[in-house]
């Protein structure tokens, strides 16, 4: 099966000779091509070129092709969410309240309610209720465009709960169209029942949680929430070389409420990423920058909980490769809207119209080790596409706060169309 896409305004491959994280002016690399045709054979991209190069190249292909016609529209790759705590139970729309009346989101969690409140309902949640709940979201990120999404355990916190968490990531993985990455965190919160006992909680995600997820290979990745309150450095530390000797990538909620060398840490212990940054120290960007540590930021977050923006500007300037995702969630940010995620790091972060598509497609794929295949349009990669209905990319952050997707192609198959689900 193959698919023509013709007529364009714009096709931004993402294309660079850079193939690590991008920094700086990297950043601005659309790869930006115009009168150019996209043919996709199977799930892998065949050529983006002119038509009739592509049809001396490819005549039987192009015979055969369903052709879509893009006039008027944009094409780029599948959107990449590289952050998000994907499978929970329940919503928390009763805390936004208290928190617009002044309450804080930590003094919330330590009264019980936050995170611990999303346990207790993950908890009681079955494995075909948490499925079911997910398979809706997944669904919204394809039509907002997003065709690979990282997703955290850690309202499970405890060895059966994250087991199921991760168990629904892997069933969903062999069965809905998008690709889903999975990141171990049981480090989200120490749990009620271990309250005061904090370190028995770290010897149990370290001497059980993290061999039996690794035993069951249900998780590349293991994030920690370093916070005050939370988990301490020492102790973020501990629990991340566990994960490493089991050949779990780390990666680290850094520096979100309060300064806490969150972003030194990162940069000390080799994590792929550290997310959040929102009061990341000076020292911290800099050991970032220099360890190459790729930033996660995630202004949704900053905006919901009406909290400082990470200093996106800063860390680009700084040469900090950045990626910006949803962090969607039940707490502190639940939005699957990508775009409009985009359209707060332009107007809040300081980033500009190119900085943020490359944060949510190849710097996204990049923390999260999907780089070779997603994240470009390329000979040889994975064809996740989008069609845009904007007549150019800088109308993307231009009319903010809609979803301007089209269709999106997933591995070949058109799985959005006219903006609805086929
Ligand atoms: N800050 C820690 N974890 C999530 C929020 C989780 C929640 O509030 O349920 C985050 O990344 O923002
Ligand atoms: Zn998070």
């Amino acid at each position: 099966m193959a698919i023509l896409i013709n007529n364009a305004n714009e096709v931004l491959t993402m294309e660079s000779d850079v193939k690590l994280p991008r920094r700086r002016e990297q950043m601005s690399e659309l790869g930006l091509k115009t009168e150019v045709s996209v043919l996709i054979e199977g799930d892998r991209i065949a050529m983006i070129a002119p038509l009739d190069e592509i049809k001396q190249e490819y005549p039987h292909l192009v015979g055969s092709a369903e052709v879509i016609d893009a006039r008027g529209k944009i094409v780029m790759p599948g959107l990449v969410d590289c952050h998000t705590h994907l499978v929970h139970g329940g919503t928390r729309e009763h805390e936004l309240n208290m928190r617009l009346a002044g309450r804080s989101y930590m003094d919330i969690m330590n009264e019980g309610g936050g995170i611990h409140y999303t346990t207790t309902k993950t908890r009681e949640a079955s494995f075909d209720d948490l499925y079911n709940k997910t398979v809706q979201h997944l669904n919204e990120f394809l039509r907002h465009g997003v065709t690979t999404v990282e997703a955290k355990s850690g309202y499970g916190l405890d060895l059966e709960n994250e087991i199921k968490q991760l168990y629904v990531v892997k069933k969903l993985q062999e069965e809905h169209v998008v690709d889903i990455v999975s990141t171990f965190m049981g480090a989200h919160a120490v749990p009620k029942e271990y309250k005061g006992n904090e370190d028995e909680f770290v010897k149990i995600i370290i001497e059980q949680m993290i061999p039996k997820v690794a035993e069951l290979g249900l998780a590349e990745f293991n994030d920690v929430f370093c916070e005050k309150g939370v988990f301490t450095p020492a102790q973020s530390r501990l629990i991340l070389e566990a994960g490493k000797a089991y050949g779990l990538t780390p990666k680290i909620h850094a520096d979100e409420i309060e300064p806490y060398e969150g972003a030194e840490l990162a940069a000390e212990v080799g994590a792929i990423s550290a997310e959040h940054l929102l009061v990341a120290s000076d020292e911290g960007i800099a050991a970032m920058a220099k360890a190459g540590t790729i930033a996660v930021l995630l202004p949704g977050t900053a905006f919901f909980l009406r909290a400082p923006y990470a200093r996106g500007r800063l860390m680009v300037d700084s040469g900090v490769p950045v990626a910006i995702s949803t962090d969607f969630n039940p707490g502190s940010s639940p939005t699957i809207s990508l775009p409009f995620i985009q359209n707060l790091a332009c107007m809040n972060m300081g980033m500009t119209m190119e900085e943020v598509l490359c944060a949510t497609t190849i710097n996204a794929a990049h923390a999260i080790k999907r780089a070779d295949e997603v994240g470009t349009l390329e000979k040889g990669k994975q064809a996740d596409v989008l069609i845009l209905d904007v007549p150019n990319y800088k109308q993307l952050q231009y009319f903010y706060g809609m979803n301007h997707t089209d269709t999106v192609i997933k591995a070949g198959d058109v799985v959005v169309k006219g903006g609805s689900l086929l």
